[in-house]
């Protein structure tokens, strides 16, 4: 069976139409449908001296496997062309676009998944645009009260109870009710997505120490040794709270499934530090299956030809993999 992928290469200015362009050079065993700018992939096409052919995309037409050297378009047009290298907030709207018709139409099962690159944060707010990220919007467009953010690459996956929130609020978003839905997500999807029947997940502390029996900080004895004690006596296999300094050793991680971090820079340094350009993020809990890069926009490199396409790669490779199980069950 041969399934339909949308990809939104995010932000123009950034790097992730010129790594779309250059995987566009294989033959994919897969449909790949860009949702973006037809105009600014040719003319990144033309800036990397790569070929490229853009087929319009038609929902109607026979799914076929994409061919090295096309790639299928949703036309959404940009507000002014792009300019590798250089931000511009006139397009923050457009990128937004591409992630609500990319969001609709696999909600209505036009796409079998959803391939992320990177977008600039910052430009989409300073467009006017309150933006978090893409983990936040799609889950508010799906109306999905609880996702999870989750990154892997060989032999690591770290998932995040709090994702893009500032560090002095992370302590007051972990409630004992985030942490049970997180905890039960990420379990349940490592079970239906990942066929590990009884998941052992590592649960690091919030602080130092795991806080030290209550001397370096209280939210291990108030929230998160209560809710891991209640998931526990229903069953699921967590091993913790564990001092985050030291829980990323082989004697934890050859038994782990998956760690669970309280806060993204807690948890994605270290996943980052192991696999960068070899990591997948992945957001757990959605009515749709979603992949992206772990990487940002790189603007210091776009339009050069010379970044690496490992994550994009491994995303489109993800989603696939993840959509094709699906489609099987
Ligand atoms: N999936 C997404 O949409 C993500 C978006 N971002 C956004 O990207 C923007 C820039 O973030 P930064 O922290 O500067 O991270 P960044 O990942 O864009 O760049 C950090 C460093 O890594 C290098 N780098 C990144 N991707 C690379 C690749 N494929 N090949 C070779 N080198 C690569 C860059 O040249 C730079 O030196 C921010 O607005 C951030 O929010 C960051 C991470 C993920
Ligand atoms: N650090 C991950 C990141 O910034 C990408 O997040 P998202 O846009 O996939 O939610």
């Amino acid at each position: 069976m041969t399934l339909r992928i949308a990809i939104t290469p995010g932000e123009p200015a950034g790097i992730g139409p010129d790594l779309l362009i250059t995987l566009a050079q294989r033959q994919w065993p897969a449909q790949l449908v860009a949702i973006a700018d037809g105009n600014l992939l040719q003319q990144r096409a033309a800036q990397l001296n790569l070929p490229l052919t853009l087929l319009p995309f038609n929902p109607d037409e026979a799914i076929t496997c994409q061919q090295a050297g096309t790639l299928y378009i949703h036309q959404v047009d940009m507000a002014t062309p792009a300019i590798a290298g250089t931000l511009d907030e006139a397009n923050g709207a457009y990128v937004l676009e591409t992630l609500r018709i990319a969001c609709e139409q696999n909600m209505l099962g036009v796409f079998a998944a959803i391939v992320t690159g990177p977008v600039h944060k910052g430009i989409i707010n300073q467009a006017g645009i309150s933006f978090s990220g893409h983990t936040e919007y799609f889950a508010q467009q799906s109306n999905t009260p609880d996702v999870v953010m989750m990154l892997a690459t060989e032999g690591l996956r770290v998932a995040l109870v709090t994702t893009h929130i500032p560090l002095a609020y992370v302590s007051k978003a972990i409630t004992p009710q985030r942490l049970r839905k997180v905890t039960e997500i990420l379990h349940h999807d490592l079970q239906e997505k990942f066929a590990i029947s009884n998941p052992r997940i590592f649960v690091c502390g919030l602080n130092p120490h795991a806080g030290e029996n209550g001397h370096l900080g209280t939210e291990e004895l108030t929230t998160i040794i209560p809710t891991m004690e209640e998931l526990i006596s229903e069953g699921m296999d967590l091993i913790g709270p564990l001092p985050a300094d030291t829980l990323f050793q082989d004697k934890y991680l050859n038994n782990a499934d998956a760690v669970l971090a309280m806060y993204h820079d807690q948890g994605l340094p270290v996943l980052k530090y192991k696999g960068f350009g070899n990591s997948v993020n992945i957001t757990l809990g959605l009515p749709f299956i979603r992949t992206s890069v772990d990487h940002g926009t790189a603007l210091d490199l776009a339009g050069k030809g010379t970044a690496d396409v490992g994550s994009f790669e491994l995303a489109i490779k993800e989603a696939i993999h993840l959509a094709t199980k699906k489609a099987q069950n």
